[in-house]
């Protein structure tokens, strides 16, 4: 659905994506991990075309993103950032209508739709005639999620959506997202900075390192047969619950 074929990207000489592939597949969830400045977010903005690749090509559904093709295709993929990107002059209920009614669609079909997301991230009606900043971090981020599926994209992109949140709302948050995620069957890719989220959120884990992917696989894959001592290293630096003192 989603396809990145050999991205190249530096910052000033800086190599941060060394030729990098990689596929997202519909009804698949994909976490992308590794340490901080690994070049995860580079990656996730290359892919929904707010940054250029130096080098390679992205394909949406088979087809090659371009400057001609790149707002077509930029409305099949949806996509969350960590604070929201929510406009704060806007109410919720605009911020999710924005694109819809610059694409003319009609004042019923918006309707239907918003009453659809709602009840899919179980945010409470009310909470759509508030501004962003009225809105609690966890409102905010269903909001965000509404918009990005506002057009019913094939491909959701979430750049660490729930990393501002405490524990029980990113807890409450990480419950009702996996839901969303089996029940629309898009292809995801979600980065995050969490071993145990990317473990029960996704399918597949892409551990990167350096802008080089060191391992892609199940959790139990990166746990039980590690590409290299980085996995395991990477994996037994996460603290669990049970291991607290
Ligand atoms: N606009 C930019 N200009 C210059 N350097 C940048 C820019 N954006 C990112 N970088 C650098 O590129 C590298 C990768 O950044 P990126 O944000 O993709 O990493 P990340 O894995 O998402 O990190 P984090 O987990 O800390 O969010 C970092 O060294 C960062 O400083």
């Amino acid at each position: 659905m989603l396809e990145a074929r050999a991205i190249c990207k530096s910052y000033r000489g800086q190599p941060v994506l060394h030729p990098l592939s990689v596929s997202f597949e519909a009804g698949r969830t994909t976490a992308l991990i590794g340490p901080s400045g690994c070049g995860k977010s580079t990656l996730l903005r290359i892919l929904i075309g707010l940054v250029s690749a130096d080098r390679g090509e992205v394909f949406v559904a088979g087809e090659r993103f371009t400057p001609e093709s790149a707002r077509r295709l930029r409305h099949r993929m949806g996509y969350v950032i960590q604070e929201g990107g929510l406009f704060p002059h806007l109410s919720a209920r605009d911020n999710v209508t924005l694109l819809a009614s610059h694409l003319g669609w009609s004042a019923e079909r918006m309707a239907e739709r918003i009453a659809t997301l709602r009840a899919l991230v179980r945010l409470p009606e009310e909470a759509l005639a508030r501004f962003p900043g009225q809105l609690s971090g966890g409102q905010r981020q269903r909001v965000s999620l509404m918009r990005a599926l506002m057009l019913d994209p094939e491909v959701l992109l979430l750049d660490e959506p729930m990393g501002a949140l405490d524990p029980m709302i990113r807890a409450e948050l990480q419950a009702d997202l996996k839901e969303v995620f089996a029940a629309l069957g898009k292809a995801v890719a979600l980065v995050t900075h969490d071993l145990g989220e990317a473990a029960y959120l996704a399918h597949e884990i892409l551990l990167l390192r350096e802008g080089h992917v060191i391992q892609r696989g199940s959790f139990d894959e990166l746990l039980k047969a590690p590409a290299d001592t980085f996995v395991t290293r990477f994996v037994q630096a996460q603290r669990w619950p049970e291991e607290s003192p």
